[in-house]
């Protein structure tokens, strides 16, 4: 479907009307057609998963979550985008107003992984300069060999077929963004560390 998000600010008052320790964010999800973003919001949001035939996105769709982090509530508006050609035009005008970024690739799927230069471009060109980026290589249920990682983005391997690292994904979004705009400089957040802790954590013990 195709539907236009309410603005930020519009999301906020209605997220603050509950509570006054309270943040928005916006969490866009991109990458190629097919690599799992829509899949990856409905294992969020509903905690299920979305088998058998393939329903492309067409233009933009948009789901909230909210999410209690140390005790702040963090409400997450995500934006699922159409990851065909056709309506890259579409999702150019939501970038400037996106907080953060999921970069999806397929980790079975070579061509999928080697377009992310390619979506790394649009996104500087987009953007806004200190968004805050993930790289997530998704379908990670798959024992098909995996395409080389890359380094210089924040990274993690996720399914939304298994849920493996879902909830993670967006908790380490939020509490990033729920610092950043607590601007308390004592404070400081490493999304890539915080990510490597948590999931050493989940397969130890
Ligand atoms: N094995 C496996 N399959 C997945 C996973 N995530 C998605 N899929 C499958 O991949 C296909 C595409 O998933 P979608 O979530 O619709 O892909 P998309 O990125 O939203 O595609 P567009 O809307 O065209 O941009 C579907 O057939 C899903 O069932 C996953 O984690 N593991």
């Amino acid at each position: 479907s195709r539907l236009t998000p309410p603005s930020a600010q519009a999301a906020e008052a209605e997220c603050c009307q509950h509570s006054n320790s309270c943040r928005t964010a916006a969490v866009m999800l991109v990458g190629d057609s097919g690599v799992g973003k829509t899949c990856l919001l409905v294992r969020f949001k509903d905690g299920a998963f979305l088998a058998g035939s393939f329903i492309s996105t067409v233009g933009i769709d948009f789901r909230n979550k909210v999410m209690n982090i140390d005790g702040v509530k963090v409400k997450l508006q995500i934006w699922d985008t159409a990851g065909q050609e056709r309506f890259r035009s579409v999702t150019h005008a939501y970038y400037r107003d996106a907080h953060a970024l999921l970069l999806l690739y397929d980790v079975t799927n070579r061509a999928s992984f080697d377009n992310i230069q390619a979506w790394l471009s649009e996104i500087h060109e987009y953007a806004q300069q200190d968004v805050v980026l993930m790289l997530l290589g998704n379908k990670a249920d798959s024992s098909h060999e995996r395409v080389v990682k890359r380094e210089d983005v924040p990274f993690m391997e996720t399914s939304a077929r298994s849920g493996l690292n879902v909830e993670l994904v967006f908790t380490a979004v939020a509490k990033e963004l729920k610092h950043r705009s607590m601007k308390d400089p004592s404070e400081t957040f490493k999304l890539q560390e915080y990510v490597n802790k948590e999931m050493r954590g989940a397969s130890c013990c």
